[in-house]
């Protein structure tokens, strides 16, 4: 199971997901109380491995915009959340990152359908914690898609039960207040879902 851990901004939680064993890490570069500048993703991609993901999460930006930030950043692949058009997806096809679509479980959920890696299936509001319906997905997406959306260590097995995702996506499940994350919780959320 594929483990990405999003909207991390301090060094310690960026360690301690890598130690936990994420796949992905994820820098919040667009508005939100979680928003980091490329400047500082840069600094924390720095303590990241080669091997583990480092992903810059947009939402709304132009092509451009999202370009110049992913190569301040250093980020190895941008997360276009929300319904974005193929065209932003293959206007970044030669960034030379990985490519994630995040959208709710309304949209076209067959990965690779607007040329990107990944897929993110999650709630109607992004980073809002707020548990979902996640059986109402099970059999309508496919490829490489994760699911997220109000996981945290106490559920995510359940959800994954519900869902049968290829990899899960979480923010808030593993704070302690909004924006604030938890490495006791990030250690958690991981053997949670890996036994
Ligand atoms: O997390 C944010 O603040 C955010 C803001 C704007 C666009 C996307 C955002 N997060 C994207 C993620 O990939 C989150 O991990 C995902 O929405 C799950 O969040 P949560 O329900 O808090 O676990």
């Amino acid at each position: 199971m594929y483990v990405k851990i999003c909207g991390l901004s301090e060094p310690e939680h960026v360690v301690a997901a890598v130690e936990a064993g994420a796949d992905a890490i994820g820098f919040v570069l667009t508005r939100s109380s979680r928003q980091i500048t490329p400047e500082r993703a840069a600094e924390l991609g720095a303590l990241v491995p080669e091997h583990v993901l480092t992903v810059g999460v947009f939402r709304g930006e132009d092509p451009a915009t999202v370009r110049q930030a992913a190569l301040a950043s250093g980020v190895r692949a941008v997360q276009l959340h929300g319904r974005h058009p193929h065209g932003d997806f293959t206007a970044l096809k030669d960034l030379g990152v990985r490519l994630v679509r995040a959208v709710d479980a309304q949209a076209d959920l067959r990965c690779g359908a607007f040329d990107e890696d990944l897929l993110i299936v999650d709630a109607p509001q992004a980073g809002s914690g707020l548990p979902w319906d996640w059986a109402a997905v099970r059999g309508r997406a496919s490829g490489r898609w994760m699911l997220a959306g109000g996981l945290d260590p106490a559920n995510v097995r359940e959800a994954v039960a519900a869902a049968d995702p290829w990899g899960v996506d979480v923010s808030s499940g593993v704070e302690t207040a909004p924006g604030v994350k938890d490495s006791t919780l990030i250690q958690a959320f991981l053997k949670a879902v890996r036994g």
